[in-house]
């Protein structure tokens, strides 16, 4: 368990990416990535292109959702491939400490009953768990819209990360064919005065896939830990998303780019916080191991490769049933 202490200080890294997207310096972008993510994986992402309107809109529309009648929510819970509604103390993030203050709802890639992933039942494959439209209007296509716009500037991020890796510029794209990739809507009530010892709205944890492109409102409460140990606040940056690296990229960076741990607490009295995670992770089958950028010669890689299905079973697993301890 991580004993909860507040941070002094906070996240400064910056990457803007608009000289890679019109063009005007791919390699200086690459370099910048590159710098950052050997000192911290998490960054403040501008100029990324996604208009601030369709930021606040999904906000929005968290809000909209989780003001649903409680049955409602219910009637949505989370099905067998990881989609839909998961109430308060669901989930522990930190196996160790007691389950989350926070509420979620996660979709993904709309895939039919007889697609053989889901006939072969792989975790986080399957139909997703909409609210009926009468109920929610506009929902469904802004979820949809929103989550294809992210999706596409988490390519854009491992173009640039292939090219920070000496490889081609779409030398990951055969590994990310029906990908894993699964946005989430959270939901964190102000955290009561008197709650469980070292209860928080998320506890300490890392994500599981590639990048993490979070958007979170204005209320705070993300909490990152560098490779040192301490604790620094990811305050809100208003246009920017808040980029950090999944468990992948030690793998195959040999640990030169970490996967740092991450935690939420909604410190309002009585501001609610909603946030929305777009996990990027790829095909269920794809097998990560150390680049050959990244392979030092005197000695065995770091990380024992894995497929990004595995790792996924494990954490999602592990996250799960410590809630129910
Ligand atoms: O809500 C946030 O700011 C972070 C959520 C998070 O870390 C997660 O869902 O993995
Ligand atoms: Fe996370």
């Amino acid at each position: 368990m991580v004993q909860y202490q507040p941070p002094v200080r906070s996240l400064q890294p910056v990457l803007d990416i608009a000289p890679w997207l019109d063009g005007t310096n791919r390699q200086g972008v690459a370099r910048e990535f590159d710098r950052i993510c050997r000192e911290i994986g998490f960054f403040y992402l501008v100029g990324h292109g996604i208009d601030t309107a369709d930021m606040r809109g999904i906000l929005h529309e968290a809000q909209r959702f989780f003001a649903l009648p409680d049955e409602v929510k219910r009637s949505l819970a989370i099905n067998a491939s990881g989609r839909g509604y998961e109430p308060l103390a669901a989930q522990a993030l930190d196996p160790d400490s007691p389950p989350d203050l926070k509420e979620s709802w996660l979709c993904g890639t709309e895939l039919a009953a007889s697609h053989p992933y889901v006939m072969a039942a792989l975790p986080n494959h399957g139909p997703n768990r909409w609210p009926e439209e009468a109920l929610l209007p506009g929902f469904r296509a802004a979820c949809e819209r929103y989550r294809a716009q992210v999706h596409a500037l988490s390519e854009t991020l491992m173009s640039i990360f292939a090219i920070a890796a000496d490889a081609a510029e779409d030398h990951f794209a055969p590994l990310f064919h029906e990908p894993m990739a699964t946005l989430r809507l959270l939901h964190y009530p102000p955290q009561p005065g008197r709650v469980i010892a070292n209860q928080i709205g998320c506890g300490a944890h890392t994500d599981w896939g590639c990048f993490t492109l979070l958007l979170q409102d204005e209320t705070g409460g993300l909490e990152v830990q560098t490779a040192h140990g301490e604790w620094l606040l990811a305050e809100p940056l208003p246009g920017a998303f808040v980029v950090n690296l999944g468990d992948m990229m030690p793998v195959w960076t040999n640990g030169a780019y970490h996967s740092n741990a991450h935690r939420v607490r909604n410190r309002s009295p009585e501001r609610h916080r909603y946030s929305v995670p777009f996990f990027q992770d790829l095909n269920y089958y794809s097998r990560i191991e150390c680049l050959p950028a990244f392979r030092t010669p005197d000695g065995p890689p770091r990380f024992a490769p894995r497929t990004a299905g595995e790792h996924f079973e494990l954490m999602f697993r592990k996250t799960r049933e410590a809630a129910l301890a």
